[in-house]
Protein backbone atom coordinates (compact mmCIF):
# COMPACT_ATOMS: atom_id res chain seq x y z
CA UNK A 1 0.00 0.00 0.00
CA UNK A 2 1.10 3.48 -0.76
CA UNK A 3 2.33 5.92 2.45
CA UNK A 4 -0.77 7.95 3.70
CA UNK A 5 0.07 11.00 2.12
CA UNK A 6 0.34 9.27 -1.82
CA UNK A 7 -1.45 11.24 -4.03
CA UNK A 8 -4.29 9.54 -6.14
CA UNK A 9 -5.31 9.86 -9.41
CA UNK A 10 -8.65 12.22 -9.60
CA UNK A 11 -10.65 8.79 -10.40
CA UNK A 12 -9.50 7.28 -7.50
CA UNK A 13 -10.11 10.48 -5.06
CA UNK A 14 -13.69 10.74 -6.62
CA UNK A 15 -14.31 6.99 -5.74
CA UNK A 16 -12.62 7.23 -2.40
CA UNK A 17 -14.92 10.14 -1.21
CA UNK A 18 -17.74 8.46 0.08
CA UNK A 19 -21.23 10.03 0.92
CA UNK A 20 -21.91 12.05 4.03
CA UNK A 21 -24.55 15.04 4.38
CA UNK A 22 -23.19 18.38 2.98
CA UNK A 23 -22.84 21.06 5.51
CA UNK A 24 -24.78 24.12 5.18
CA UNK A 25 -23.59 27.58 5.94
CA UNK A 26 -26.72 29.10 7.23
CA UNK A 27 -27.77 29.12 10.92
CA UNK A 28 -31.14 27.11 11.49
CA UNK A 29 -34.03 28.63 13.02
CA UNK A 30 -35.32 26.21 16.27
CA UNK A 31 -38.13 24.20 14.22
CA UNK A 32 -35.35 23.98 11.18
CA UNK A 33 -32.96 22.53 14.24
CA UNK A 34 -35.52 20.45 16.04
CA UNK A 35 -36.36 18.47 12.46
CA UNK A 36 -33.08 17.66 11.90
CA UNK A 37 -32.21 16.69 15.13
CA UNK A 38 -35.14 14.22 14.71
CA UNK A 39 -34.33 13.25 11.00
CA UNK A 40 -30.82 12.78 11.16
CA UNK A 41 -28.65 14.88 13.92
CA UNK A 42 -25.33 14.65 11.51
CA UNK A 43 -27.26 17.48 9.25
CA UNK A 44 -27.36 19.79 12.37
CA UNK A 45 -23.50 20.51 11.72
CA UNK A 46 -22.84 23.63 9.80
CA UNK A 47 -19.33 24.42 7.42
CA UNK A 48 -17.61 26.43 10.56
CA UNK A 49 -18.11 23.12 13.09
CA UNK A 50 -15.77 21.23 10.41
CA UNK A 51 -13.67 23.85 10.28
CA UNK A 52 -13.22 26.00 13.91
CA UNK A 53 -12.00 23.98 16.48
CA UNK A 54 -14.58 25.28 19.27
CA UNK A 55 -17.89 26.72 18.40
CA UNK A 56 -19.85 28.03 21.42
CA UNK A 57 -23.63 29.61 22.01
CA UNK A 58 -26.84 29.29 22.74
CA UNK A 59 -28.52 26.26 20.99
CA UNK A 60 -31.81 24.22 21.66
CA UNK A 61 -30.38 23.20 25.37
CA UNK A 62 -29.18 26.06 26.55
CA UNK A 63 -26.02 27.14 26.18
CA UNK A 64 -23.71 24.75 24.25
CA UNK A 65 -20.03 24.11 23.47
CA UNK A 66 -19.06 22.03 20.54
CA UNK A 67 -15.25 21.04 20.88
CA UNK A 68 -13.13 19.92 18.40
CA UNK A 69 -9.64 20.81 19.94
CA UNK A 70 -7.60 17.58 21.21
CA UNK A 71 -5.97 19.84 23.60
CA UNK A 72 -9.68 21.03 24.83
CA UNK A 73 -11.29 17.49 24.25
CA UNK A 74 -8.20 15.97 26.42
CA UNK A 75 -9.31 18.29 29.00
CA UNK A 76 -12.75 17.94 29.48
CA UNK A 77 -12.39 13.89 29.18
CA UNK A 78 -9.44 13.53 30.89
CA UNK A 79 -7.93 15.58 33.06
CA UNK A 80 -11.18 17.50 34.46
CA UNK A 81 -13.78 14.34 33.82
CA UNK A 82 -14.84 15.01 37.24
CA UNK A 83 -16.57 18.49 36.25
CA UNK A 84 -18.79 16.58 33.37
CA UNK A 85 -21.35 14.06 34.06
CA UNK A 86 -23.27 12.38 30.55
CA UNK A 87 -25.66 15.20 30.18
CA UNK A 88 -29.73 14.61 31.05
CA UNK A 89 -30.83 13.86 27.37
CA UNK A 90 -28.58 11.16 26.76
CA UNK A 91 -29.56 9.46 30.12
CA UNK A 92 -32.59 9.62 29.28
CA UNK A 93 -32.72 8.82 25.73
CA UNK A 94 -30.83 5.53 26.80
CA UNK A 95 -31.24 4.55 30.82
CA UNK A 96 -34.64 3.08 30.16
CA UNK A 97 -33.87 0.57 28.42
CA UNK A 98 -30.26 0.15 29.66
CA UNK A 99 -30.62 0.62 33.70
CA UNK A 100 -27.99 1.03 35.91
CA UNK A 101 -26.06 -0.85 33.70
CA UNK A 102 -21.90 0.77 33.25
CA UNK A 103 -23.22 3.22 30.36
CA UNK A 104 -25.44 4.78 32.27
CA UNK A 105 -24.65 4.72 35.88
CA UNK A 106 -22.76 7.78 37.30
CA UNK A 107 -20.89 8.49 40.48
CA UNK A 108 -20.00 6.31 43.18
CA UNK A 109 -21.91 3.62 41.95
CA UNK A 110 -20.05 3.44 38.05
CA UNK A 111 -16.89 3.37 39.88
CA UNK A 112 -17.61 0.65 41.85
CA UNK A 113 -19.19 -1.43 38.09
CA UNK A 114 -16.22 0.10 36.59
CA UNK A 115 -13.66 -1.74 39.01
CA UNK A 116 -15.44 -4.53 39.00
CA UNK A 117 -15.90 -5.25 35.28
CA UNK A 118 -12.39 -4.08 34.25
CA UNK A 119 -10.98 -7.77 34.78
CA UNK A 120 -13.62 -8.96 31.63
CA UNK A 121 -12.33 -6.88 29.24
CA UNK A 122 -8.41 -6.67 29.54
CA UNK A 123 -6.18 -7.78 26.06
CA UNK A 124 -5.73 -11.53 28.39
CA UNK A 125 -9.90 -11.69 28.71
CA UNK A 126 -10.47 -10.72 25.38
CA UNK A 127 -7.76 -13.11 24.04
CA UNK A 128 -9.17 -16.19 25.48
CA UNK A 129 -12.68 -15.19 24.35
CA UNK A 130 -11.37 -14.47 20.63
CA UNK A 131 -11.40 -18.59 19.93
CA UNK A 132 -15.35 -18.26 20.57
CA UNK A 133 -15.51 -15.82 18.34
CA UNK A 134 -14.49 -17.22 15.06
CA UNK A 135 -17.64 -20.58 14.95
CA UNK A 136 -20.14 -17.52 14.71
CA UNK A 137 -17.60 -15.95 11.94
CA UNK A 138 -17.79 -18.97 9.76
CA UNK A 139 -21.37 -19.56 10.56
CA UNK A 140 -21.88 -16.03 8.85
CA UNK A 141 -19.53 -16.75 5.64
CA UNK A 142 -21.44 -20.11 5.31
CA UNK A 143 -24.67 -18.89 5.33
CA UNK A 144 -24.20 -16.15 3.25
CA UNK A 145 -21.82 -18.19 0.83
CA UNK A 146 -24.97 -20.87 0.07
CA UNK A 147 -27.00 -18.08 -0.96
CA UNK A 148 -27.19 -17.51 -5.34
CA UNK A 149 -24.06 -15.93 -5.74
CA UNK A 150 -24.31 -12.56 -6.95
CA UNK A 151 -27.49 -12.44 -5.38
CA UNK A 152 -27.63 -8.15 -4.12
CA UNK A 153 -28.47 -8.37 0.11
CA UNK A 154 -28.57 -6.16 2.74
CA UNK A 155 -24.96 -7.19 4.64
CA UNK A 156 -26.19 -4.84 7.62
CA UNK A 157 -28.61 -7.40 8.51
CA UNK A 158 -25.82 -10.20 8.31
CA UNK A 159 -23.21 -7.84 9.97
CA UNK A 160 -25.92 -7.31 12.94
CA UNK A 161 -26.68 -10.75 13.19
CA UNK A 162 -22.72 -11.88 13.58
CA UNK A 163 -22.42 -9.31 16.41
CA UNK A 164 -24.83 -10.58 18.21
CA UNK A 165 -24.34 -14.16 17.75
CA UNK A 166 -20.57 -13.19 18.72
CA UNK A 167 -22.27 -11.84 22.03
CA UNK A 168 -24.26 -14.83 22.81
CA UNK A 169 -21.35 -17.12 22.45
CA UNK A 170 -19.22 -14.95 24.04
CA UNK A 171 -21.65 -14.04 26.76
CA UNK A 172 -24.13 -16.94 27.47
CA UNK A 173 -22.07 -20.06 24.93
CA UNK A 174 -25.05 -19.47 23.01
CA UNK A 175 -27.84 -20.77 26.11
CA UNK A 176 -30.60 -18.14 25.49
CA UNK A 177 -33.55 -19.22 26.87
CA UNK A 178 -36.78 -18.57 24.47
CA UNK A 179 -34.40 -18.62 22.00
CA UNK A 180 -31.45 -16.19 20.40
CA UNK A 181 -33.69 -14.74 17.21
CA UNK A 182 -36.19 -13.88 19.33
CA UNK A 183 -33.87 -11.38 21.73
CA UNK A 184 -32.22 -10.21 19.00
CA UNK A 185 -35.16 -9.08 17.02
CA UNK A 186 -36.42 -7.30 20.63
CA UNK A 187 -33.39 -5.32 20.59
CA UNK A 188 -33.28 -4.10 17.39
CA UNK A 189 -36.87 -3.18 17.89
CA UNK A 190 -35.58 -1.35 20.66
CA UNK A 191 -32.94 0.64 19.13
CA UNK A 192 -35.49 1.82 16.88
CA UNK A 193 -37.70 3.01 18.66
CA UNK A 194 -35.73 4.17 21.59
CA UNK A 195 -32.86 5.58 19.21
CA UNK A 196 -34.67 8.39 18.04
CA UNK A 197 -34.57 11.93 19.85
CA UNK A 198 -37.69 12.82 21.25
CA UNK A 199 -38.96 16.45 21.20
CA UNK A 200 -40.29 16.24 24.18
CA UNK A 201 -36.71 15.45 25.76
CA UNK A 202 -35.28 18.26 23.93
CA UNK A 203 -37.74 20.59 25.09
CA UNK A 204 -37.19 19.36 28.55
CA UNK A 205 -40.63 17.90 29.43
CA UNK A 206 -41.29 16.05 32.61
CA UNK A 207 -40.61 12.44 32.17
CA UNK A 208 -44.20 11.40 33.26
CA UNK A 209 -45.08 12.84 29.79
CA UNK A 210 -45.64 9.60 27.49
CA UNK A 211 -43.16 9.50 24.46
CA UNK A 212 -44.04 7.77 21.52
CA UNK A 213 -40.90 6.19 21.21
CA UNK A 214 -40.47 4.93 24.70
CA UNK A 215 -43.85 3.45 24.54
CA UNK A 216 -43.87 1.97 21.34
CA UNK A 217 -40.26 0.39 23.22
CA UNK A 218 -42.12 -1.09 26.03
CA UNK A 219 -42.77 -3.98 25.25
CA UNK A 220 -39.20 -4.91 23.70
CA UNK A 221 -37.66 -3.14 27.25
CA UNK A 222 -39.93 -5.66 29.45
CA UNK A 223 -39.19 -8.68 27.30
CA UNK A 224 -35.54 -8.25 27.93
CA UNK A 225 -35.85 -7.61 31.78
CA UNK A 226 -37.70 -11.00 31.63
CA UNK A 227 -35.54 -13.04 29.45
CA UNK A 228 -32.41 -11.68 30.82
CA UNK A 229 -33.78 -12.84 34.43
CA UNK A 230 -34.20 -15.92 33.26
CA UNK A 231 -31.19 -16.49 31.75
CA UNK A 232 -29.70 -15.64 35.19
CA UNK A 233 -32.06 -17.67 37.02
CA UNK A 234 -30.80 -21.23 34.33
CA UNK A 235 -27.21 -20.50 34.75
CA UNK A 236 -27.26 -19.82 38.47
CA UNK A 237 -29.10 -23.28 38.91
CA UNK A 238 -26.26 -25.24 36.34
CA UNK A 239 -23.63 -23.74 38.82
CA UNK A 240 -25.95 -24.35 42.23
CA UNK A 241 -26.17 -28.44 40.36
CA UNK A 242 -22.91 -28.63 39.55
CA UNK A 243 -24.18 -29.16 35.70
CA UNK A 244 -22.44 -26.17 34.10
CA UNK A 245 -18.24 -27.18 33.47
CA UNK A 246 -17.75 -25.62 30.11
CA UNK A 247 -13.81 -25.76 28.93
CA UNK A 248 -13.67 -21.80 29.10
CA UNK A 249 -15.80 -19.79 31.19
CA UNK A 250 -17.95 -17.12 29.44
CA UNK A 251 -18.98 -13.50 30.02
CA UNK A 252 -22.42 -14.21 32.21
CA UNK A 253 -19.94 -16.98 34.47
CA UNK A 254 -17.28 -13.96 34.76
CA UNK A 255 -19.96 -11.44 35.62
CA UNK A 256 -21.52 -13.78 38.48
CA UNK A 257 -17.70 -14.56 39.71
CA UNK A 258 -16.91 -10.71 39.09
CA UNK A 259 -15.95 -8.66 42.62
CA UNK A 260 -14.96 -5.47 43.56
CA UNK A 261 -11.04 -5.27 44.14
CA UNK A 262 -11.44 -2.40 46.85
CA UNK A 263 -14.43 -4.00 49.05
CA UNK A 264 -14.51 -7.44 48.01
CA UNK A 265 -18.18 -7.59 47.01
CA UNK A 266 -20.04 -8.57 43.93
CA UNK A 267 -22.82 -7.45 41.82
CA UNK A 268 -26.33 -7.64 42.51
CA UNK A 269 -28.88 -9.62 40.13
CA UNK A 270 -30.51 -6.59 38.93
CA UNK A 271 -26.70 -5.12 38.23
CA UNK A 272 -25.49 -8.44 36.20
CA UNK A 273 -28.93 -7.81 34.20
CA UNK A 274 -28.44 -4.20 33.64
CA UNK A 275 -24.96 -5.26 32.54
CA UNK A 276 -25.54 -7.89 29.79
CA UNK A 277 -28.47 -5.64 28.66
CA UNK A 278 -25.60 -2.88 28.25
CA UNK A 279 -22.67 -5.22 26.38
CA UNK A 280 -25.48 -6.15 24.06
CA UNK A 281 -26.40 -2.80 23.71
CA UNK A 282 -23.78 -1.21 23.11
CA UNK A 283 -21.43 -3.72 21.45
CA UNK A 284 -23.62 -5.39 18.87
CA UNK A 285 -24.77 -2.14 16.70
CA UNK A 286 -21.63 -0.20 17.03
CA UNK A 287 -19.53 -3.02 16.31
CA UNK A 288 -22.23 -3.99 13.36
CA UNK A 289 -21.75 -0.76 11.47
CA UNK A 290 -17.83 -0.17 11.68
CA UNK A 291 -18.71 -3.74 9.53
CA UNK A 292 -21.02 -2.73 7.44
CA UNK A 293 -18.99 0.84 6.60
CA UNK A 294 -15.79 -1.09 5.97
CA UNK A 295 -17.23 -3.34 3.54
CA UNK A 296 -19.10 -0.66 1.48
CA UNK A 297 -15.52 1.15 1.59
CA UNK A 298 -13.45 -1.47 0.31
CA UNK A 299 -16.17 -1.63 -2.72
CA UNK A 300 -15.26 1.73 -3.76
CA UNK A 301 -11.19 1.01 -3.95
CA UNK A 302 -10.09 -1.84 -5.83
CA UNK A 303 -6.39 -1.54 -4.90
CA UNK A 304 -7.47 -1.59 -1.12
CA UNK A 305 -9.29 -5.01 -1.64
CA UNK A 306 -6.56 -6.57 -3.38
CA UNK A 307 -4.21 -5.78 -1.07
CA UNK A 308 -6.45 -6.91 2.29
CA UNK A 309 -7.55 -10.30 0.03
CA UNK A 310 -3.46 -11.10 -0.26
CA UNK A 311 -3.15 -9.88 3.22
CA UNK A 312 -5.39 -12.64 4.49
CA UNK A 313 -4.37 -15.23 2.21
CA UNK A 314 -1.18 -15.11 3.65
CA UNK A 315 -2.22 -14.43 7.54
CA UNK A 316 -3.24 -18.25 7.85
CA UNK A 317 -6.04 -20.45 9.07
CA UNK A 318 -5.98 -19.51 12.44
CA UNK A 319 -7.45 -15.88 12.15
CA UNK A 320 -8.22 -15.77 15.78
CA UNK A 321 -4.32 -16.11 16.32
CA UNK A 322 -3.38 -13.65 13.14
CA UNK A 323 -5.91 -10.91 14.49
CA UNK A 324 -4.41 -11.13 17.75
CA UNK A 325 -0.81 -11.08 16.80
CA UNK A 326 -1.88 -7.34 15.78
CA UNK A 327 0.59 -7.31 12.50
CA UNK A 328 -1.00 -9.82 10.08
CA UNK A 329 -3.65 -8.43 9.61
CA UNK A 330 -2.41 -4.85 10.15
CA UNK A 331 -4.29 -3.56 6.88
CA UNK A 332 -7.69 -5.23 7.82
CA UNK A 333 -7.35 -3.48 11.01
CA UNK A 334 -6.54 -0.17 9.43
CA UNK A 335 -9.60 -0.69 6.89
CA UNK A 336 -11.75 -1.00 10.15
CA UNK A 337 -9.95 2.09 12.27
CA UNK A 338 -10.19 4.15 8.96
CA UNK A 339 -14.08 3.55 8.72
CA UNK A 340 -14.62 4.46 12.33
CA UNK A 341 -13.27 7.78 11.03
CA UNK A 342 -15.14 8.55 8.22
CA UNK A 343 -18.34 6.66 10.14
CA UNK A 344 -18.01 6.44 13.42
CA UNK A 345 -20.35 3.81 15.08
CA UNK A 346 -20.86 6.41 18.53
CA UNK A 347 -20.84 9.93 15.98
CA UNK A 348 -21.08 11.97 19.09
CA UNK A 349 -20.36 12.38 22.95
CA UNK A 350 -22.27 14.72 25.28
CA UNK A 351 -21.83 15.83 28.59
CA UNK A 352 -22.93 18.46 31.30
CA UNK A 353 -20.48 20.75 33.01
CA UNK A 354 -20.97 20.43 36.77
CA UNK A 355 -18.87 23.86 37.81
CA UNK A 356 -17.37 26.62 35.94
CA UNK A 357 -14.50 25.68 33.89
CA UNK A 358 -12.15 26.50 31.11
CA UNK A 359 -11.04 24.36 28.09
CA UNK A 360 -8.66 25.54 24.92
CA UNK A 361 -9.50 29.02 25.79
CA UNK A 362 -13.06 29.04 25.62
CA UNK A 363 -15.60 29.41 28.89
CA UNK A 364 -17.44 26.86 30.22
CA UNK A 365 -19.88 27.59 32.72
CA UNK A 366 -21.70 25.56 34.68
CA UNK A 367 -24.52 23.96 33.31
CA UNK A 368 -23.44 24.18 29.49
CA UNK A 369 -23.86 21.31 27.50
CA UNK A 370 -20.34 20.00 26.20
CA UNK A 371 -20.23 18.27 22.56
CA UNK A 372 -17.47 16.47 21.73
CA UNK A 373 -18.19 14.96 17.81
CA UNK A 374 -15.88 12.20 16.78
CA UNK A 375 -17.55 12.39 13.28
CA UNK A 376 -16.93 16.13 13.63
CA UNK A 377 -13.50 15.63 14.92
CA UNK A 378 -12.69 12.60 12.43
CA UNK A 379 -13.43 15.03 9.70
CA UNK A 380 -12.04 17.88 10.89
CA UNK A 381 -10.38 20.33 8.40
CA UNK A 382 -7.43 21.43 10.44
CA UNK A 383 -7.07 17.55 11.85
CA UNK A 384 -6.45 15.63 8.87
CA UNK A 385 -5.25 15.59 4.71
CA UNK A 386 -7.93 14.73 2.44
CA UNK A 387 -10.04 14.47 5.50
CA UNK A 388 -13.17 13.10 3.14
CA UNK A 389 -10.89 10.50 1.53
CA UNK A 390 -11.05 6.80 2.31
CA UNK A 391 -7.13 6.04 2.85
CA UNK A 392 -6.81 3.37 5.11
CA UNK A 393 -3.07 3.94 5.14
CA UNK A 394 -3.04 6.48 7.70
CA UNK A 395 -3.61 3.73 10.26
CA UNK A 396 -0.96 1.67 8.86
CA UNK A 397 1.99 0.95 11.60
CA UNK A 398 4.48 3.88 10.67
CA UNK A 399 1.95 6.77 9.94
CA UNK A 400 -0.83 6.23 12.96
CA UNK A 401 1.90 7.10 15.13
CA UNK A 402 1.05 10.58 13.91
CA UNK A 403 -2.28 11.04 14.98
CA UNK A 404 -2.28 12.95 17.83
CA UNK A 405 -4.50 10.75 20.38
CA UNK A 406 -7.38 13.01 20.87
CA UNK A 407 -8.36 13.94 17.43
CA UNK A 408 -9.63 10.31 16.90
CA UNK A 409 -12.31 9.10 19.35
CA UNK A 410 -14.07 6.30 18.08
CA UNK A 411 -13.99 4.51 21.42
CA UNK A 412 -14.17 7.83 23.32
CA UNK A 413 -11.19 8.57 26.20
CA UNK A 414 -10.71 9.79 30.03
CA UNK A 415 -12.61 7.74 32.72
CA UNK A 416 -15.31 6.56 30.56
CA UNK A 417 -13.31 5.03 27.50
CA UNK A 418 -15.20 2.13 26.16
CA UNK A 419 -14.86 -0.62 28.10
CA UNK A 420 -15.35 -3.19 25.32
CA UNK A 421 -12.65 -1.74 22.84
CA UNK A 422 -10.54 -4.54 22.50
CA UNK A 423 -13.20 -6.91 22.57
CA UNK A 424 -14.94 -4.58 19.92
CA UNK A 425 -11.32 -4.52 17.63
CA UNK A 426 -10.53 -8.13 17.77
CA UNK A 427 -13.89 -9.02 16.84
CA UNK A 428 -14.18 -6.64 13.83
CA UNK A 429 -10.87 -8.12 12.35
CA UNK A 430 -11.91 -11.92 12.41
CA UNK A 431 -15.45 -11.23 11.43
CA UNK A 432 -13.77 -9.11 8.44
CA UNK A 433 -10.87 -11.32 7.41
CA UNK A 434 -13.77 -14.31 7.66
CA UNK A 435 -15.98 -12.66 5.09
CA UNK A 436 -13.18 -11.69 2.58
CA UNK A 437 -11.20 -14.38 3.43
CA UNK A 438 -14.06 -16.37 0.99
CA UNK A 439 -16.51 -13.86 -0.33
CA UNK A 440 -16.53 -10.46 -2.26
CA UNK A 441 -19.04 -7.34 -1.68
CA UNK A 442 -19.62 -4.93 -4.19
CA UNK A 443 -21.93 -2.05 -3.72
CA UNK A 444 -25.17 -2.41 -5.35
CA UNK A 445 -27.41 0.75 -4.34
CA UNK A 446 -29.14 2.75 -7.28
CA UNK A 447 -27.63 5.80 -4.96
CA UNK A 448 -24.84 5.91 -2.62
CA UNK A 449 -26.25 4.93 1.11
CA UNK A 450 -27.06 7.69 3.36
CA UNK A 451 -25.19 7.97 6.80
CA UNK A 452 -27.88 8.62 9.59
CA UNK A 453 -27.21 9.07 13.04
CA UNK A 454 -29.92 6.78 15.55
CA UNK A 455 -28.00 6.75 18.70
CA UNK A 456 -25.28 4.80 16.35
CA UNK A 457 -24.58 5.96 12.69
CA UNK A 458 -25.86 3.51 10.01
CA UNK A 459 -26.95 3.19 6.26
CA UNK A 460 -30.51 5.00 6.23
CA UNK A 461 -32.12 2.56 3.91
CA UNK A 462 -29.72 -0.67 4.71
CA UNK A 463 -26.89 -1.77 3.06
CA UNK A 464 -27.16 -3.44 -0.70
CA UNK A 465 -24.37 -5.40 -1.72
CA UNK A 466 -23.80 -8.40 -4.25
CA UNK A 467 -21.85 -10.90 -2.78
CA UNK A 468 -19.78 -13.03 -4.90
CA UNK A 469 -17.47 -15.92 -3.82
CA UNK A 470 -13.92 -16.01 -4.32
CA UNK A 471 -12.53 -18.49 -6.32
CA UNK A 472 -8.81 -18.58 -4.66
CA UNK A 473 -8.51 -18.73 -0.73
CA UNK A 474 -8.84 -21.29 2.19
CA UNK A 475 -12.89 -22.05 2.94
CA UNK A 476 -14.20 -22.23 6.30
CA UNK A 477 -16.13 -25.39 6.18
CA UNK A 478 -19.76 -26.31 7.55
CA UNK A 479 -20.60 -27.47 10.76
CA UNK A 480 -23.72 -29.15 12.20
CA UNK A 481 -24.22 -25.53 13.43
CA UNK A 482 -24.88 -24.02 10.38
C1 LIG B 1 -16.87 -0.74 17.28
C2 LIG B 1 -17.50 -0.99 18.41
C3 LIG B 1 -17.68 -0.02 19.53
C4 LIG B 1 -17.61 1.34 19.55
C5 LIG B 1 -17.30 2.27 18.39
C6 LIG B 1 -17.87 1.78 20.91
C7 LIG B 1 -17.85 3.11 21.32
C8 LIG B 1 -18.01 3.53 22.63
C9 LIG B 1 -17.88 4.89 23.08
C10 LIG B 1 -17.55 6.08 22.20
C11 LIG B 1 -18.08 4.91 24.41
C12 LIG B 1 -17.97 6.13 25.34
C13 LIG B 1 -19.27 6.91 25.43
C14 LIG B 1 -19.12 8.22 26.20
O1 LIG B 1 -18.02 8.57 26.65
O2 LIG B 1 -20.14 8.92 26.34
C15 LIG B 1 -18.38 3.56 24.82
C16 LIG B 1 -18.67 3.17 26.10
C17 LIG B 1 -19.00 1.86 26.43
N1 LIG B 1 -18.93 0.74 25.62
FE1 LIG B 1 -18.41 0.70 23.70
N2 LIG B 1 -18.09 0.68 21.68
C18 LIG B 1 -17.98 -0.44 20.89
C19 LIG B 1 -18.09 -1.75 21.30
C20 LIG B 1 -18.39 -2.16 22.57
C21 LIG B 1 -18.48 -3.53 23.02
C22 LIG B 1 -18.19 -4.76 22.15
C23 LIG B 1 -18.87 -3.51 24.34
C24 LIG B 1 -19.10 -4.65 25.31
C25 LIG B 1 -19.06 -5.90 25.02
C26 LIG B 1 -19.00 -2.11 24.70
C27 LIG B 1 -19.38 -1.66 25.95
C28 LIG B 1 -19.33 -0.34 26.37
C29 LIG B 1 -19.67 0.08 27.71
C30 LIG B 1 -20.17 -0.80 28.85
C31 LIG B 1 -19.45 1.46 27.77
C32 LIG B 1 -19.62 2.38 28.97
C33 LIG B 1 -18.30 2.49 29.71
C34 LIG B 1 -18.36 3.40 30.94
O3 LIG B 1 -19.12 4.38 30.93
O4 LIG B 1 -17.62 3.11 31.89
N3 LIG B 1 -18.70 -1.33 23.62
N4 LIG B 1 -18.31 2.73 23.71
Amino acid sequence: MSAANATLSAAQARRRQPPAPVPEEHEFGRLELLLRLRRNPLTIWRTRHFREPIVAGEGLFGYGVVISDPDAVRHVLVENAANYRKDDLQRTVLAPGLGEGLLTAEGEAWKRARRTLAPLFTPRSVAALAERMMAPAERTVIRMARRRSGRIVDISADMTRVTYDILAETMFSNAIAGGADAFGKALTRYFETQGRIDPLDVLGAPAWLPRIGRWMARPAISFFETQVKTIIAERQALHAGGGWKPEKPDLLDALLAARDPETGTGLSEAEVGANIVTFIGAGHETTANALTWSLYLISLAPDVRDALEAEIDAAGQDLAAAALSGERLALTRAVLEEAMRLYPPVPSLSRTALADDVAGACAIPKGALVVISPYLLHRHATLWQAPEQFRPERFLPGAREAIPRYAYLPFGAGPRVCIGQQFAMVEAVIVLATLLQRLRFDYAGAEAPTPVQRITLRPGRGMPMRVTERQAGPRPQPTAAN
